[in-house]
């Protein structure tokens, strides 16, 4: 039987309604019981992150950041290269701890990994050594499923990702787009409901990039966790979010956010083409043009300085 991972049991609190019968409620229902506005999925509250550098002194990654993400809201991050974006995610992830202001998941400070926060990276996160079938079906085992449950949940999140039939072919064996798939099938059969993503798709082609999209935009659907979704690529950004968010060039810290208003359910490779989604490219360039700008300079600011 397919146990749902709840939000009640994920913060340890039983909850009378919950059972086989009755799946658990979701954080806006406990809110909404005790007559408190609903909290966020994701909170960043005037967040800086120092690092520790070579010669004794500190790097600021990113500055007095503020961020919320909704529950089931999908928000792009946006920003010129090196401006904070992962690090940011790193913030939510628990991998790191702020240097000052507060890292929240709902409503609770983030301590360390929780592992009902589920990733996915740029580079592949899969075993080797592993089958694809034994890959996706980790997450179910070592949340202590049986070997049997665990592997008829992995085979049928294999189906959704349009992988069934190669459940035993090894990642070695499968296309740059196939593992995309299985990592997500890896993420989501945890049903998180944090999901961050850090450039996942940049190492795709054009075409199998924008299928991907659409097929993530399909499966985000069925389970609706709150997504930080990282890009330099703001027609991506566009095409998949409720919210775009713009960063500065480092320390990075939000310039801008945008409501993405164009209709779900969205294809990507065609919701480019309503009128809609050139206003916003524009608006979004507009803000977004600075900041690369001021980025690019740096760059060649500090070559020159070194040559
Ligand atoms: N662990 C670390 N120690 C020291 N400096 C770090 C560390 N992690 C990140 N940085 C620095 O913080 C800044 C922000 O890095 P980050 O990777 O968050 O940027 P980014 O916007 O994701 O970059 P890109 O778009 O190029 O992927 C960079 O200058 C980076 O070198």
């Amino acid at each position: 039987m397919h146990k749902t991972i709840s939000i009640a049991a994920i913060n340890g609190n039983d909850h009378k309604h919950s059972g086989p019968d009755h799946p658990a409620p979701t954080v806006t229902q406990l809110n909404e019981e005790k007559g408190r506005e609903p909290m966020a999925a994701i909170e960043l509250r005037n967040v800086t992150k120092k690092f520790a550098t070579a010669d004794g002194g500190t790097y600021t990654a990113i500055e007095n950041l503020s961020l919320t993400v909704e529950e089931g809201q999908f928000c792009a991050v946006v920003g010129p290269t090196g401006c904070g974006k992962s690090t940011t995610l790193t913030l939510v992830s628990g991998l790191e701890q702020p240097s000052r202001g507060e890292a929240l998941v709902h409503g609770e400070p983030v301590r360390g990994i929780d592992t009902s926060t589920g990733f996915v990276f740029q580079q592949d996160a899969v075993f080797p050594w592993r089958s694809v079938v034994d890959n996706v079906a980790a997450g179910p085992l070592y949340r202590g499923r049986s070997r049997s449950e665990a592997l008829t949940l992995a085979r049928d999140w294999l189906r959704r990702v349009g992988l069934s039939g190669f459940e035993d072919r090894y990642p070695h064996q499968l296309s740059g787009g196939m593992r995309k798939r299985v990592a997500l099938a890896q993420s989501l059969i945890n049903q998180p409901r944090i999901l961050l993503m850090d450039e996942p798709f940049s190492a795709l082609d054009v075409q199998t990039r924008a299928i991907m999209s659409t097929e993530l935009l399909h499966l985000w659907d069925q389970t609706k966790p709150a997504v930080v979704f990282v890009t330099h690529d703001l027609e991506e950004a566009i095409a998949l979010a409720d919210k775009v968010v713009v960063l500065t060039a480092g320390p990075g810290t939000v310039k801008a956010e945008f409501e993405i208003d164009l209709p779900r359910p969205r294809v990507v490779q065609e919701i480019r083409f309503d009128p809609r989604f050139t206003r916003l490219y524009e608006q979004i360039w507009e803000a977004l043009r600075a900041e690369v700008a001021e980025a690019y300079a740096r760059t060649t600011r500090l070559a020159e300085v070194a040559s």
